[in-house]
């Protein structure tokens, strides 16, 4: 494993809003380990999707990045020249990342291609990535066309895409939320797979401490822009100490019917 740490470095992002400039993200550093899971949890518009954007330069028109620097290994890196190379990434909503009039194989040819690894024997390098995301018969799903595959299936396949490009990291942007209980389970399962035999270094979004409880060693929340706190999953659930987190982990146990032992 050659590049082992990932860090994202007192990153600030803003908008404009009534001629004020207002911070979306503000001064939040992150580390992501190689063969670990960091999980960014937070209140929906807390900033965590612009977090990922704004560290591989994809950020939504009206937005900017102020300040932040990206690094691997201690090593400044442009946040464009990370995408799909050192960081893959996952989305949420699998079947609107993919482009309805184009079949899997065009697809995984234009994710070879933007790394200059369409070379001979592409095919055999996307088969093995899609077996390895559980998708068995690459050579039929090859043929299909998204509107021909089910949700499960097409979160698999965008998985299979990020393995194609063998980054080290994976940026997975809630990656389990549009999906049905026991397709989230199999999905989870393979990201805590990957992380175990390639070593991926995940940084997984979410507002969903379930996931969090699954898949995660380190946690960061985030409120407003700002990381809030910072903890081993253990210590958050036995002991969260800001607001925001007991809020999250009080949503959590209410939902499947628990409460906190003291
Ligand atoms: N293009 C944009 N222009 C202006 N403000 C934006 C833009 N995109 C997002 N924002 C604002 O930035 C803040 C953070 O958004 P972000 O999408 O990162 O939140 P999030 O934590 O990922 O939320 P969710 O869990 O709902 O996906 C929100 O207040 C949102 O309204």
């Amino acid at each position: 494993m050659s590049q082992r740490t990932l860090q994202i470095k007192a990153l600030t992002v803003e908008t404009q809003r009534q001629g004020q400039r207002v911070k979306l993200v503000d001064n939040l550093s992150l580390s992501v380990e190689r063969g670990k899971v960091l999980a960014l949890v937070g209140p929906s518009g807390s900033g965590k999707s612009l977090t990922c954007a704004a560290s591989l330069d994809v950020l939504p028109p009206g937005t900017w990045r102020k300040a932040g620097v990206i690094s691997i290994d201690g090593e400044v890196r442009s946040p464009s020249s990370l995408r799909g190379r050192e960081v893959a990434v996952i989305l949420q909503n699998p079947r609107s990342a993919f482009n309805p009039v184009r079949t899997m194989c065009s697809h995984a040819y234009e994710t070879l291609h933007a790394i200059g690894a369409d070379l001979p024997g592409w095919q055999e390098r996307a088969a093995m990535a899609m077996i390895a995301a559980g998708l068995s018969e690459p050579q039929r799903i090859f043929d299909l066309y998204p509107f021909e595959m089910s949700g499960g299936m097409l979160q698999r396949m965008m998985i299979a895409l990020a393995l194609m490009s063998e980054a080290p990291f994976l940026f997975a942007d809630e990656p389990t939320t549009d999906l049905d209980l026991i397709v989230q389970r199999d999905i989870l399962d393979l990201l805590e797979r990957l992380k175990q035999e390639r070593g991926l270094g995940i940084l997984l979004v979410t507002h969903d401490m379930g996931v969090v409880a699954r898949l995660a060693e380190q946690v960061a929340v985030i409120d407003s822009g700002r990381i809030v706190e910072a903890a081993a999953v253990s210590d958050l659930f036995l002991r969260p100490v800001h607001p925001t987190t007991r809020q999250l982990i009080d949503a959590h146990l209410s939902l499947y019917g628990m409460e906190w032992a003291a």
